[in-house]
């Protein structure tokens, strides 16, 4: 049975930068659990609009409901409050989304603190706790992301995110930058945290075979517009459109 409120709802979302469309007349809604997958080549807006969607910039035109809220309506406190709470965003580069100065355990126990946490032993049991599910090592808590492989640097900067029990994730291109077998690693993850805290999620990637794992449904963007959605394994296996098409094949002759 569905939820009777979408988690995140967009009409029309546009975003122009002068005369050069960024995203436009974008809408869709994404229900409790629901991982939608954004792709589409470089430039077809894919970034602008998740960061539109996560009131990283505001859009030209259109309107964004959380839980049943207006977003773009909310004063910016607000909205920097979800933002700390109910709200992940995953950089694909970690040092966008870390703090490279200090240690593994304080990055994520700085997120705890920005939600209200204050104990030191609790902020410290619940970092081990999350080291652990991305699997790092207790071990390596007081040192500092810069020591860290690439892989291991995404893995904390998921634990930063995830700590807070956000409701919704938002992922730009998470596997990007890394070796083949290490995004593999990612990917299952990623993949169990998603089912296991049942994390609805918007991910926005180039990589067919991420949103082949994770995404229940698709949107393909071409020069800013959605030109196709629906189920990930309809639009991947029967692609209606000639642009969708492509991109699959293309995938598919690599
Ligand atoms: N800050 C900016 N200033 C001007 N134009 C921009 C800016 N950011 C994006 N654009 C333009 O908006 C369009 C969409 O870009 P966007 O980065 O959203 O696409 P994308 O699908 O995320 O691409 P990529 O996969 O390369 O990140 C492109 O034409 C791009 O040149």
């Amino acid at each position: 049975m569905k939820a009777e409120v979408p988690l995140l709802s967009a009409s029309g979302v546009t975003r122009r930068y002068g005369a050069r469309i960024g995203c436009a007349d974008v809408g869709f809604d994404l229900w409790p659990g629901e991982v939608l997958g954004i792709v589409g080549e470089s430039g077809s807006g894919k970034s602008t609009l998740l960061s539109c969607l996560a009131g990283q910039q505001r859009p030209d035109a259109g309107r964004i409901l959380y839980d049943g809220a207006d977003v773009l309506a909310m004063p910016e406190a607000a909205r920097r409050r979800l933002a700390r709470s109910d709200w992940a965003y995953v950089h694909q580069n970690p040092r966008d989304g870390l703090r490279m100065g200090i240690s593994a355990g304080g990055n994520v126990g700085e997120r705890l603190m920005g939600v209200g946490a204050r104990r030191y032993g609790t902020i410290r049991d619940s970092a081990i706790d999350w080291l652990g599910r991305v699997e790092i090592a207790a071990e390596r808590i007081d040192d500092r992301p810069s020591g860290f492989s690439g892989g291991m640097q995404q893995r904390l900067q998921i634990a930063r995110n995830l700590v807070t029990g956000p409701r919704l994730v938002f992922m730009d291109e998470p596997t990007g930058g890394l070796d083949v077998s290490v995004q593999a690693r990612l990917l299952d993850l990623l993949r169990g945290l998603v089912r296991d805290l049942g994390l609805s999620a918007v991910i926005v990637t180039h990589d067919l075979a991420v949103v082949r794992l994770l995404a229940d449904r698709l949107m393909v963007m071409k020069s800013g517009r959605v030109v196709e959605t629906g189920l990930t394994d309809q639009v991947l296996d029967d692609p209606q459109h000639a642009y969708t098409q492509l991109l699959v094949s293309s995938v598919l002759q690599v």
